[in-house]
């Protein structure tokens, strides 16, 4: 096969859960037949009996891979040599491996080679950049996202979007993988810039599947009211980017997402979004609105000038309840991502504070079932006298962690800050601790004013991985009934307008 022959196209993963009913080769070559015949172009199989099985019953191109536990190395996909010449004689098409940078039997050059040998392509399993880039350095023909979130740390959510923007950079052979589970997400990634996009969970695997639907209408039946609910116009506006979405409940039943243009002001970021919602004017009641700074009596001010400049008490809900002709409700994001948490995330129904830490750092508290508004849960501002003057985001969030970067002569962002110290760089992985120790300590003094039951950490930086691993050594040596319970956020980068709909919708 050539790569021309997968461009533009879906790739279904036919990989059932292991030792699940469904873990047989008649199954796993009926999906493959189901899946061609409603469209797809390519196949992502695993194991030499599995590929040899669909082999003899379609044509198409088939991505073989070899999945193995192995005793002394993570790496699980396709790690020796003999499996990807295994894999081509099985009559797999494309030899896929993982090409992340760690302890491992074949080097990815080696796996190259034999694929090649045998006249195959080959596909390089990324968690990274720089595993693309040092795959394609060794003539991969194909990188993926496939590893992005898999190799230390907590399970992301969303698919890695960004991983493919930052891909499509270096080769226009990006294939798009892991966590896709819906037809937007798969449009996303498309849009991203993927070369093709492959999708397995939301298609063959029976069970999980069937566990996303079970846990959706358990949580409706524990919340009866939640099925009546009304339809909530949400928007929130971020420094970069703007989302709006129609919600119900907790469900996002439309959803867009356009650039904020930073020196337009509030006026014209409203303008946008009442131009690009104009076709759902009539299939909401309420409008849900959450903003990076202070909300105070639904007027909005600045907190800090560096994200948004906006001008002092802005009347923010009623503007919009004037454009748009609905009762608004104006929230700050991180406290919408909060109640979003609370209600239908990581919350256990019991006091929670949602912490979260990206380019800048956020929070929101809810305490007997009530969020606390105003300044409440604005953690970037906290000042420790123990450590200067600076508030607390000044010298922890992923701007601080750029900061420090630069200062020991790295002019690279947080994202590859964290690459950096994933790959043993001593230097980035001691600003990454550092920052995650000033996150661990202020946890510690949360649990100490609030005693929440849970902290649910997010953003960008709290759910990079590793970080809250990190975060938690930091606290080990602490007795167990004075340390934070901290888990990671559910919701993504979803909760703030779920969070702001909700609210809204209750009218509070
Ligand atoms: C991390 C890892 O081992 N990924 C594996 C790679 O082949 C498979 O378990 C995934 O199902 C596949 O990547 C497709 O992703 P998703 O099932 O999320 O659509």
């Amino acid at each position: 096969m050539r790569r021309e022959d997968i461009r533009n196209s879906l790739i279904v993963s036919c990989q059932p859960v292991p030792g699940g009913p469904m873990d047989h080769a008649d199954f796993v070559a009926g999906f493959a037949k189901a899946a061609l015949k409603a469209g797809a172009k390519a196949l992502r199989i695993e194991s030499v009996d599995y590929v040899k099985a669909v082999r003899r019953v379609v044509a198409a191109p088939i991505v073989g891979i070899v999945k193995r536990d192995l005793p002394d190395s993570p790496v699980r996909i396709t790690p020796f040599v003999a499996d990807a010449e295994a894999l081509a004689d099985a009559g797999a098409d494309i030899i896929a491996f993982d090409a992340t940078d760690r302890s491992r039997p074949a080097s990815v050059e080696e796996l190259v080679r034999t694929a090649k040998a045998r006249g195959k392509l080959t596909m390089a399993d990324c968690s990274s950049i720089a595993d693309a880039q040092r795959a394609l350095a060794v003539g991969v023909d194909f990188v993926g996202t496939t590893l992005s979130g898999y190799v230390n740390g907590p399970e992301p959510v969303d698919p890695d979007i960004e991983l493919i923007v930052a891909m499509r950079k270096l080769t226009p052979y990006v294939i798009a993988e892991g966590r896709i589970r819906s037809p937007e997400q798969a449009v996303a990634a498309a849009q991203a810039g993927a070369f093709a996009v492959v999708v397995g969970s939301a298609i063959t695997r029976t069970e999980h599947v069937t566990s996303w639907f079970n846990e959706a209408i358990g949580n409706a039946y524990q919340r009866p009211h939640d099925t009546n609910r009304e339809t909530v116009l949400s928007i929130d506006i971020g420094g970069t980017k703007t989302m709006a979405a129609l919600i119900s409940g907790a469900a996002v039943l439309e959803e867009i997402v356009v650039p904020t243009e930073r020196d337009a002001g509030p006026d014209a970021w409203l303008a946008t979004v009442c131009e690009s919602t104009a076709s759902w004017r009539n299939r909401y009641t309420r409008i849900g609105i959450a903003v990076t700074g202070l909300i105070q009596g639904g007027n909005w001010s600045a907190l800090n000038p560096a994200t948004l400049l906006i001008p002092d008490r802005y009347p923010l809900q009623n503007r919009v309840s004037d454009l748009l002709g609905r009762p608004a409700y104006a929230v700050n994001d991180a406290q919408a991502a909060a109640w979003g948490e609370y209600k239908f995330g990581a919350g256990a129904g019991g006091d929670l504070v949602f912490l979260t830490i990206s380019t800048g750092i956020g929070g929101g508290i809810v305490i007997n079932g009530k969020l606390l508004k105003g300044l409440a849960g604005h953690f970037g501002l906290i000042r420790s006298p123990s450590q200067g003057q600076a508030p607390f985001e000044d010298q922890t969030s992923g701007r601080w962690i750029a900061r420090e970067a630069l200062a020991a002569g790295h002019t690279i962002d947080a994202v590859e800050v964290f690459d950096r110290a994933g790959n043993g760089e001593s230097w980035a992985a001691d600003i990454v601790s550092r920052s995650a120790h000033r996150a661990a300590m202020l946890c510690q003094d949360i649990q100490l004013m609030l005693d929440p039951d849970v902290i649910v950490i997010g953003g960008g930086i709290g759910l990079a991985q590793g970080y809250l691993d990190l975060m938690g050594s930091h606290l080990s040596g602490l007795p167990q009934r004075l340390a934070p319970r901290l888990v990671t956020a559910k919701l993504g980068r979803r909760a703030g307008i779920i969070g702001a709909a909700d609210l809204a919708g209750e009218g509070k």
